[in-house]
């Protein structure tokens, strides 16, 4: 995280800016309502002219005009008088109350509107005012807050045409592998379809940044170097995938050493995910995710996600951490600290959290399901139902590292080793 680097500030129009993170402060401009207004569809009065209304005494106004949402009226209100006024119009001067349409009888008297008026009308009664909603001055949402439909009605209300948000980086997807075919080709033995690249740029799009996917490449030192060089000279991060390990044709960590890249880690203890490699190279980032799908998505949300959200100055760049109880026995052990992926339920007692389809890092199909990440550490005994357990997840409010509360996963009934980070 001492690596991040700020993404900078832009201006986007309103219609563009969903999703963004604002960099300034939104303040009211004027108050809101801007000026007093009537609720209702009634009538604006003076409420001393119907104090001493009753069904046996009712009192008669008479209504001198009639005005909608965005007409002021030409008369100020005297004694007597009555404007027919509709929701969302300006009370005249000289109106202290309004009554509802449906609270008043209409009579024509020498061929005039009158209304006649069978209760009293207190003072104030049915006007919205002037700055009940909020104050100028005030400060309505804060710079760091990512802009919901909320927030658009909040620019959009005081005049913000454009506003100033945090620049997303460029991130480009390129993935590596002899075997890999394009979605739209038909298999061939031995080949399989590239999704990391296509899984890879919906988290990295989710996550607020702007994609650009590479052709991918195949394991060839050559060929890959170029096209990592040139990757590079365009995205402010190069997520690559697959060929990171030990294998024959895995050319990652060579590519890092020849381009002279300062490589911060390669291999993390955990599974999946434990050949995950995280470079810096002229304050451009480089991520060897493993070519493992469910591995490849482990590593993006923990690693890519915090770098990108920090540089756009979110608060809480992190994935969120919660604890569940276990719904089934998971009876994997593992030496390593190891990230389940699981589907995460609240429910009206707690969370409860069940691991999703095939735990093993070359899973696809555990990723449909799979909402979040249950940390269990590493230990020598497999986990049973009802254990309270830590749960990593990307979806809503993120978090600030390290983690306030232990991630880590008690067993009720099996005794695990366990270890804090
Ligand atoms: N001797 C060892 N072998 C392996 C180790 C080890 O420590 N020692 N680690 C294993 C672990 S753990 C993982 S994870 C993988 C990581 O492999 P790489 O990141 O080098 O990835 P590749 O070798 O290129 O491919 C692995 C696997 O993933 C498939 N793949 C690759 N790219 C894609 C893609 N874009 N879309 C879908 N699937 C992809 C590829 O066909 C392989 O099956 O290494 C273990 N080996
Ligand atoms: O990097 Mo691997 O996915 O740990 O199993
Ligand atoms: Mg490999």
């Amino acid at each position: 995280m001492n690596h991040t680097r700020f993404w900078g500030i832009e201006d986007v129009s309103i219609t563009e800016c969903d999703h963004r993170i604002l960099a300034e402060n939104l303040t009211a401009t004027h108050d809101v309502p801007p000026f007093n207004r009537s609720p209702y569809d009634g009538f604006a009065i003076r409420s001393s002219d119907s104090k001493h209304a009753s069904m046996n005494h009712p009192i008669t106004l008479k209504v001198v005009e009639t005005i909608g949402a965005g007409q002021v009226a030409e008369h100020e209100i005297e004694s007597g008088m009555a404007v027919r006024i509709m929701t969302g119009a300006k009370i005249p001067d000289g109106a202290d109350a309004v009554i509802m349409l449906e609270l008043v009888k209409e009579l024509i008297i020498d061929g005039e509107t009158h209304i006649q008026i069978k209760r009293s009308v207190k003072k104030d009664e049915n006007i919205s005012f002037q700055g009940e909603d909020t104050q100028e001055g005030t400060v309505l949402v804060k710079a760091g807050t990512k802009i919901t439909p909320g927030i658009v009605a909040i620019l959009a209300t005081f005049g913000y045409h454009t506003v100033s948000v945090y620049k997303r980086p460029v991130v480009g997807i390129l993935s590596t592998g002899t075997e890999l075919l394009d979605v739209n080709e038909d298999l061939q033995p031995g080949k399989i379809r590239n999704s990391n690249a296509y899984m890879c740029a919906a988290q990295v799009r989710a996550m607020g940044a702007e994609v650009r996917i590479y052709q991918h490449r195949e394991d060839n030192f050559d060929s890959l170097y170029k096209s990592i060089k040139e990757s590079l000279q365009e995205t402010d991060v190069l997520i690559t995938t697959g060929g990171v390990s030990v294998g024959d044709y895995d050319f990652l960590p060579e590519v890092y050493k020849k381009l002279g890249a300062e490589v911060l880690f390669n291999k993390v203890a955990m599974r999946p995910g434990s050949v995950t490699t995280v470079a810096v190279f002229e304050e451009k980032w480089l991520f060897g995710l493993s070519g493992n799908p469910s591995a490849c998505f482990v590593g993006a949300e923990l690693f890519v996600r915090p770098v990108i959200l920090k540089g756009m100055n979110m608060l809480k760049p992190h994935c969120r951490v919660t604890k569940a109880t276990l719904s089934r026995d998971f009876p994997k052990p593992n030496p390593f600290t190891r990230f389940v992926r699981a589907t995460l339920s609240e429910e009206i007692d707690g969370n409860v959290v069940k691991p999703a389809g095939l735990d093993k890092s070359s899973s696809v199909s555990s990723l449909v399901e799979a909402n979040c990440l249950i940390a269990l550490p590493g230990g020598t005994r497999g986990w049973e139902k009802g254990s309270e357990v830590g749960v990593i997840t990307w979806h809503g409010e993120g978090s600030e590292w390290p983690w306030d509360h232990p991630l880590f996963s008690k067993s009720s009934a099996i005794k695990t080793v366990e270890k804090q980070l």
